[in-house]
C-alpha cells in the first residue's frame, strides 16, 4: 500500500469513528431531552391545573362547616324568624356543597389520563391520589346528607338537635378536613419529585452538553493538529520539488535549466541597457583519474569544494551553474570579457591552491562575451565551450577569451 493510501485509509478511519460518536451522542441527547420533556409535562399538568384544583376543595369545606354552625344555632330563634333564615342557609349550603362537587368531579377528570401515564411511578401516585378523592366525595356525600335532614328538621319542628347527632356532624366535618388537607400534600408531594427529576434529568443534559463540548474540542484539536501536518508535510514535499526543480543537489548550485531561465532574462536585461555581459564554462581537469583513484566520494568532495569557491569569489549580481559532471558555468553581467576572465583567474588560483596541498587537480576555462555574433544563449555557450576547448588544448589550468 503507498504512503497515500494508507492516508487516506487512516483519514476515513478517522472520519468513522468521529461520524459514530456524533451519532451516539445525538441519539444520547435526544433521548435524554424526550425523557425530560415528559417529566416536565406531568409537573407542569400538576403544578398548573390539578394542585390549585385541591386547594380549592378546602375553602369550600370550611364554608360549608361554618354554614352547618349557623344551622345549628337555628333552634335558638324565633319560628317565624326561622322560617325566613332556613330557606336561605339551605339554599346556601346546597350551593356550596354543589360547588365542591363540581370542583372535586373536575379533578377526578383531571387525574384520569394522568392514571393512564405510561410512567409506572406516575400510575402509582395517581392511584392513592384518586382513592384519596373518592374517599372524601364519598364523606362529603354523607356529610351533606346529614345536614340538609338537619335543616328539615328545623323547618318542621321547634326541638332542640341531638348533642350526638351535632358531635358527629363535627367528626365528619374534622376527618373530611383532615382527608382534604393530605389530598392537598400528596398532589404537593408528586409537584416535588415531578421538580427534582426535571432538576436531575436538566443536570443530566448539562453534562451530556458539557461532555459533548469538550469531546468535539478535543476532536477539533486532533484535526487540526492532523490537518497542520499533512500541511506541513505538503509544504515540505513542495519545498523539496522546486528546490530538485532548480538546484543541483550536490553543490547547491543552479542546475542546467534553471541557469539558462536566469541566463536568458539576463541577456535581454544586458540588451535592452545596453550593457556587456559575459559565460565562462568551466570544467576540471583529469576529473577521471580522481574518481578512479581516490573514489567516487573523494570526487564528490573535489566538486562541492570547488562549487564553494565558484560562490565566495564571484560578485553579487553573478550567478552559477552546474552544468553536468564536472562541468559549471558562470554568467557576469554587466562584465567584459576581460573583468569576466579576471574573476576567473582568481578562481583558477583558488582552487589550484587548495588543490596542490593534496591533490593535482586544476580548472580550465573558457569565457565568451556578448556580441551581435553571438547573441543568444546558445551562440553564447557555444563560443564559450570553443574557448575552453582552447584552453583544453593549450595545456589546461588556465582561461581563454576572446
Ligand atoms: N564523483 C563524481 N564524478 C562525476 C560526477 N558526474 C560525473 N562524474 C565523472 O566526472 C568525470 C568527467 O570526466 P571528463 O570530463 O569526461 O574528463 P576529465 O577526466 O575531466 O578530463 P578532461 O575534462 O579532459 O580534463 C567522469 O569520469 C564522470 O564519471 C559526480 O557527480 N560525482
Amino acid at each position: 500500500m503507498t504512503n497515500s493510501e494508507q492516508h487516506k485509509k487512516n483519514n476515513t478511519r478517522v472520519f468513522l469513528l468521529a461520524t459514530a460518536i456524533a451519532l451516539l451522542i445525538l441519539v444520547n441527547g435526544g433521548f435524554a431531552y424526550w425523557q425530560m420533556n415528559q417529566v416536565k409535562a406531568e409537573f407542569y399538568e400538576v403544578a398548573n391545573r390539578d394542585l390549585p384544583l385541591a386547594q380549592e376543595l378546602l375553602p369550600l369545606i370550611d364554608r360549608q362547616f361554618e354554614q352547618t354552625l349557623l344551622i345549628e344555632k337555628l333552634h335558638q330563634l324565633k319560628p317565624e324568624h326561622r322560617i325566613k333564615v332556613v330557606p336561605i342557609l339551605e339554599e346556601s349550603f346546597i350551593r356550596t356543597g354543589n360547588k365542591f362537587a363540581e370542583t372535586s368531579a373536575k379533578l377526578e377528570t383531571m387525574l384520569k389520563p394522568m392514571l393512564d401515564s405510561p410512567r409506572e411511578m406516575t400510575r402509582t401516585k395517581m392511584q392513592s391520589v384518586d382513592q384519596l378523592l373518592k374517599q372524601i366525595i364519598k364523606e362529603h356525600h354523607q356529610y351533606q346528607t346529614q345536614v340538609l335532614e338537619m335543616i328539615d328538621h328545623n323547618k318542621e319542628s321547634r326541638l332542640e338537635y341531638p348533642t350526638e347527632l351535632l358531635d358527629l356532624l363535627a367528626d365528619e366535618e374534622k376527618d373530611l378536613t383532615n382527608e382534604l388537607i393530605s389530598l392537598r400534600d400528596e398532589l404537593q408531594r408528586f409537584t416535588l419529585n415531578s421538580a427534582k427529576a426535571v432538576e436531575r434529568h436538566e443536570a443530566m443534559i448539562i453534562k451530556g452538553v458539557v461532555i459533548f463540548t469538550l469531546f468535539a474540542f478535543s476532536l477539533g484539536t486532533i484535526m487540526l493538529i492532523l490537518i497542520r501536518q499533512i500541511m506541513n508535510s505538503r509544504e515540505q514535499a513542495i519545498e523539496k520539488i522546486s528546490y530538485f526543480a532548480n538546484y543541483d543537489p550536490l553543490t547547491d548550485l543552479f542546475n542546467r535549466r534553471h541557469f539558462f531561465d536566469q541566463f536568458n532574462l539576463a541577456i535581454r536585461e544586458a540588451e535592452e541597457s545596453n550593457t556587456p555581459l559575459s559565460l565562462c564554462v568551466c570544467d576540471l581537469d583529469h576529473f577521471k583519474e580522481v574518481n578512479d583513484t581516490l573514489g567516487h566520494q573523494a570526487g564528490d568532495n573535489i566538486l562541492t569544494t570547488f562549487a564553494e569557491i565558484l560562490r565566495k569569489n564571484i560578485r553579487e549580481n553573478d550567478f552559477v551553474g552546474r552544468f553536468g559532471g564536472d562541468e559549471f558555468v558562470i554568467c557576469f553581467p554587466d562584465a567584459t570579457s576581460d573583468q569576466a576572465a579576471e574573476i576567473v583567474e582568481r578562481i583558477r588560483t583558488r582552487f589550484a591552491e587548495y588543490n596542490a596541498l593534496k591533490l593535482s587537480v586544476t580548472s580550465t576555462f573558457g569565457i565568451a562575451e556578448l556580441s551581435h555574433a553571438a547573441n543568444t544563449d546558445d551562440l553564447l555557450l557555444e563560443k564559450a565551450d570553443k574557448a575552453l576547448y582552447k584552453a583544453k588544448e593549450n595545456g589546461r589550468n588556465q582561461v581563454h577569451w576572446g
